[in-house]
Order: structure tokens, then sequence, then C-alpha cells
């Protein structure tokens, strides 16, 4: 590629340096190769722009910068909002993509929601991936952790990369973050799905409607022109978000018990999923879920809407759906004590969420349910309180411990945990220990849900320089629990 090509793309004219080729962009300077483009973006730490001399220095044959940058020696692409032309020039280079992308917003359920429509295309015979938390999930199932969507140039280039493994499909997750920082956008994306609103990362948002307006860049910019906006009909937020995608001249795609695209008529748990009656296109279904938990089906159905919306035919994806497969770190079982009592791993860590995954496991519960968590430290301070209360609403006991505690003080985040959760709570630091005396606690009919981690394999402490990741999985940490009671140690 040239330089004239990206010049051209931003109207422009690049002159004499026009033939220069380009090899790759990159966004620290200190990643910068000869031939690469440089984007210099003002951050929540450091201001790029100040690094864009050692930018050059290290080769950078052109800068993408606010026009009131100062760039010399190399072709100054301006733009008041560098970071999204930054986006759009990237995806000018790394190409092809795959043929078949969408995206997933919301406070809740990205994850699940992008790992689902990965199964339900590779289901139907795709080749297809993922992208999100849980890093690149690819055909093989391998996943690649670390590969997350840290920065617009790993994304683009895992997208290509994706592509050049054959990959056809891929559901992504566009984290409010980083649609705001335009981190996971350039290439076409042919359908978005919300999933959700709920209180979460007021510490980066300005209030809630600041936060909706993030997440609704995805209808607003990211998704082609003539995309399909698949939408949860039964949040609170839904009908501004339909108000937002038909504005937009979106198709709209409406899922749930309001929804038009698929409509909810009946969901009964059993003993190991539930059953669902569903009606798409004027034919009713009837579906076998193997998954517990009504946010499950949310998510289910959302990805059921996404790939409908990419073409496949309704009655595969239907049976696709009776098929899935649970996420890792959602509602995970990890083991059932010797007094019979299972323990469920979840990655909730809102208030909405702890709702969600309480209340999923609540018709399973004859005796007592027993929750473990906390809250994150360096992270949104006015959802902790609220978690308590969701917590100490739905449980019989709640054990409140740490979680990631990062920068600040584990005990100081448990005390405002402690003050929503109110005097039904034990306060136990040390997420082992809270974890053993849960386990120890419970008999044979009760249920213990650990939330907050999921996934996660490690607890983070300190920040900057200090800070370190102790190894930590939940999973683990229960069964060695159970185990250890079982022999008659380890009980708190
Ligand atoms: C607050 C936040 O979101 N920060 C993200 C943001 O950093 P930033 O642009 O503000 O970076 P900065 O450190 O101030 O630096 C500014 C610029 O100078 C450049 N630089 C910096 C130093 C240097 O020596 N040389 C140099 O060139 C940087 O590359 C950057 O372009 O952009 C970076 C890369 O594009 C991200 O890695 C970084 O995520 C930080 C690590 C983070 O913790 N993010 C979390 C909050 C986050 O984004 N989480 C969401 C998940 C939320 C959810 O799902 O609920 C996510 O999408 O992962
Ligand atoms: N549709 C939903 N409605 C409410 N709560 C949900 C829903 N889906 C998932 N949850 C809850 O949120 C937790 C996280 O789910 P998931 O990882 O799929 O969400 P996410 O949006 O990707 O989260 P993150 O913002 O951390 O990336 C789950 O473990 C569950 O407790
Ligand atoms: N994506 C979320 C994950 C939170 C997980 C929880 N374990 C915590 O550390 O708060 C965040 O970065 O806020
Ligand atoms: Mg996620």
């Amino acid at each position: 590629m040239r330089l004239s090509e990206l010049a051209a793309a931003m109207g422009m004219d690049a002159g004499d340096a026009g033939q220069t080729g380009i090899f790759g962009f990159a966004i620290d300077h200190r990643k910068v190769a000869p031939g690469n483009v440089f984007g210099a973006f003002q951050g929540t730490k450091v201001n790029g722009e100040d690094f864009i001399d050692a930018a050059i220095a290290s080769g950078a044959v052109a800068v993408v910068a606010r026009p009131e940058a100062r760039v010399e020696g190399a072709l100054h692409l301006a733009d008041a909002e560098p970071r999204r032309a930054f986006a759009d020039l990237a995806a000018l280079y790394y190409r092809p993509t795959p043929s078949t992308v969408v995206a997933v917003t919301g406070t809740n359920g990205k994850t699940s929601t992008v790992e689902m429509t990965r199964q339900i295309w590779r289901m139907c015979g795709e080749r297809a991936a993922s992208i999100g938390t849980l890093g690149v999930t690819t055909p093989d199932e391998s996943v690649s952790t670390g590969l997350t969507t840290p920065d617009i140039v790993t994304f683009l280039s895992n997208m290509s990369g994706l592509c050049r493994e054959g990959v056809t499909h891929v559901a992504y997750e566009a984290s409010s973050h980083g649609l705001s920082q335009f981190r996971n956008e350039g290439l076409p994306v042919h359908a978005g799905g919300f999933t959700n609103l709920s209180r979460d990362h007021l510490d980066y948002h300005d209030g809630m409607e600041d936060y909706f307006a993030a997440k609704m860049r995805l209808f607003t910019e990211v998704v082609d022109d003539d995309g399909t906006a698949v939408i949860w009909a039964d949040d609170e937020w839904s009908q501004r978000a339909v108000d937002v995608a038909k504005d937009r001249g979106l198709k709209i795609f409406t899922v749930g018990e309001k929804g038009k695209g698929i409509e909810l008529i009946a969901r009964t748990p059993s003993p190991l999923g539930q059953e669902l009656k569903i009606v798409h296109a004027g034919h009713a279904y009837a579906i076998r879920l193997p998954l517990i938990g009504a946010y499950q089906v949310a998510n289910a159905l959302t990805a059921a809407g996404l790939v409908l919306a990419t073409g496949t035919p309704p009655a595969q994806v239907f049976d696709a759906v009776a098929r899935l497969q649970p996420v890792r770190g959602r509602l995970e079982r990890a083991v059932i004590s010797t007094k019979g009592a299972p323990v469920y791993i979840d990655y909730a860590h809102t208030p909405d969420a702890l709702a969600a995954a309480i209340a999923a496991l609540r018709p399973h519960v004859s005796g007592r349910l027993i929750t473990v968590f906390g809250a994150g430290g360096d992270r949104d301070k006015g959802k902790r309180a609220p978690m308590g209360e969701a917590a100490a609403k739905g449980s019989e006991l709640v054990i409140v411990t740490d979680d990631n505690p990062r920068g600040e003080d584990a005990a100081a985040i448990r005390d405002e945990v402690m003050l929503g959760a109110g005097t039904m709570a034990r306060n136990i630091g040390g997420r082992r220990e809270a974890i053993a005396a849960a386990i120890a606690e419970a008999g044979k009919d009760d249920i213990v849900l650990v939330a907050g981690k999921g996934h996660e394999q490690g607890q983070i402490v300190g920040s900057g320089d200090d800070m370190r990741v102790l190894p930590f999985d939940d999973v683990t940490v229960a069964r060695e629990c159970a185990a250890e009671i079982a022999q008659g140690g380890g009980a708190a």
C-alpha cells in the first residue's frame, strides 16, 4: 500500500511522499517500525502527541493526529477525531477481513452473546470465530487469551489474520470503552446487537445518558448503512435503542416477550435447562435450551437474531440453539460438595447481573442460596452498595469478599459493599477463605453462587509498577475447597 491511497481516503494529496510504502500501523510509539503510520491520541493517562517526534525517529512515515498537533518529517493526516480517522485508515490496510461480521453491545451479556453467535454459525456449517472478553475463539475452539481487543491495531490485525485462516464469520464484543475510543471498527459490520443497559462504568462515563450514547455509536456509526439492529426488546432501554437504530435507517429485528423478529411466548425451567416456545416469521418453534437462567435465553435469542440477520435459514438456527454449550464462567457448575450443594461460578459484576444470576439459580434452590462476591478496585464505586443490596435481596446468606482490589484498600471496598448488603452479610477478606466458608456452610438443599470473576485467572492487587496478578481461578479454588472440606480440613 502507498501513502497516496491513505491521503486520498482523507481527501488529501500526499504530494511527493505519495509513493512511500506503508508497512503497518501503530498507536504506541514504542511499537513503531519503519514505514508505519502512527496514531497520536490524547489518552486518559498521557498525550500521544508528545511521542510524535519519537515515532518519526523510529520510521513513522505518516501521523494521524488533530490538526493542531505539530508533525515535522512525516505526512500529517489531520482530523479533529483522530481515533476515528485512524480506524478507517487502518481498515484499508488490514484487509481482507471476514465477509460476515456482527458486533454486540450492552452492559451484560456481550461475551455470552458473541460466543453463542459463534457456536450457532459453527453448527450451521460456517467457519466462525468470536472476539471478546474470553479472547479470540477460533473454529477449532482454541482460545487465545491476551488477544482480546486492547486496541484498534490488534483488533483489525486479528480480523485480517482470522480471514487468512479461512474464517468467514466473526461476532465481536463492542464495549462502551471500545466504542467511545473507536477501538473496534473500520471494517464492514453487517448487524449490531443490543442486550440491555444498567449501571456500570460510571467512573468513566458521565452518567447513564452518556453511557447509553457511547453504546449507541454501534447503531449510529459502526453498523453498515444497510445493516440490521438486533435488539433485546424487554429491557428498560430497548425502545430508546430501537428509536436510535430507526433514525439511522437500519433494519430492526427485536427479540423477547415484546419481540417482533423472535417473540418469546413461554419459558419453562427444567432441571437441566429450559423449554422455550417462540414465534419467528409466523412459525412457532419449541426449543429445549440446554442452559439454565432467563438471562441466557435473552443472550441465546439475541444471538439467533444476529445469525438470522446474516441470512442463515431459521430451521437450522433454532436447531442449533437447542445444542448450545455453556459459556465459560457464566453459571458454570464447578463442583458439588460432599454434602450435595452445587457451587456455581458466574461473572456477575454489576447490580443487575448479580440479580440476574441469582434469579437464574432461584428455581433450583430448595434450601438457602449462599452468595459470595466482591467489587473491583479502581472501578465505578457507586455500584458497590447496590451490588450488596442485590445480593442480600436474593440470597439467604451473603459473604462479601475481594475481587481485584487493584490500587485500592481491599477492606475499604468490602466495607462499601457491606453498606448495601446489611447485617445479614459476613465480611471475609481473602477470596479463598470466603469460598471455603460458603462451601463448609452449605447443606444438601443449598446452592453456592461465587460471582464476579467467572473465567478470570488471577486476582489483581496493586497498581502501576506495584501491580501483581496472583493466580486465582474460582472454579479450581471451589474444587480445592470442596475436596479439603470433604477430607475434614479447610473449613472456615
Ligand atoms: C481508560 C481506558 O479505557 N484506557 C484505554 C485506552 O488508553 P488511552 O488511550 O487512554 O491511553 P494512554 O495510556 O493515556 O495513552 C495515550 C496514547 O499515547 C500512546 N503512548 C503512551 C505511552 C507511550 O510511551 N507512548 C505512546 O505512544 C498510547 O498508545 C495511547 O495511544 O486505550 C488503550 C489502547 O487503545 C487501552 O489499552 C486502555 O485500556 C486500559 C488498559 C483499561 O484498563 N481499560 C479498561 C477500563 C477497558 O477498556 N475495559 C473494557 C471492558 C469493559 C467491559 O466490558 O465492561 C474493554 O473494552 O476492555
Ligand atoms: N442478558 C443478560 N441480562 C442480565 N444479566 C446478564 C445477561 N447476560 C449475562 N448476564 C450477567 O452478566 C455476567 C457477565 O456476562 P457476559 O460476560 O456475557 O457479559 P459482558 O457484557 O461481556 O460483560 P463485560 O462487560 O465484563 O465484558 C454473567 O455472568 C451474568 O451474571
Ligand atoms: N470488564 C469489567 C470486568 C470486571 C470484572 C471484575 N472481576 C472486576 O475486576 O471488577 C471491568 O474491567 O470493569
Ligand atoms: Mg465481556
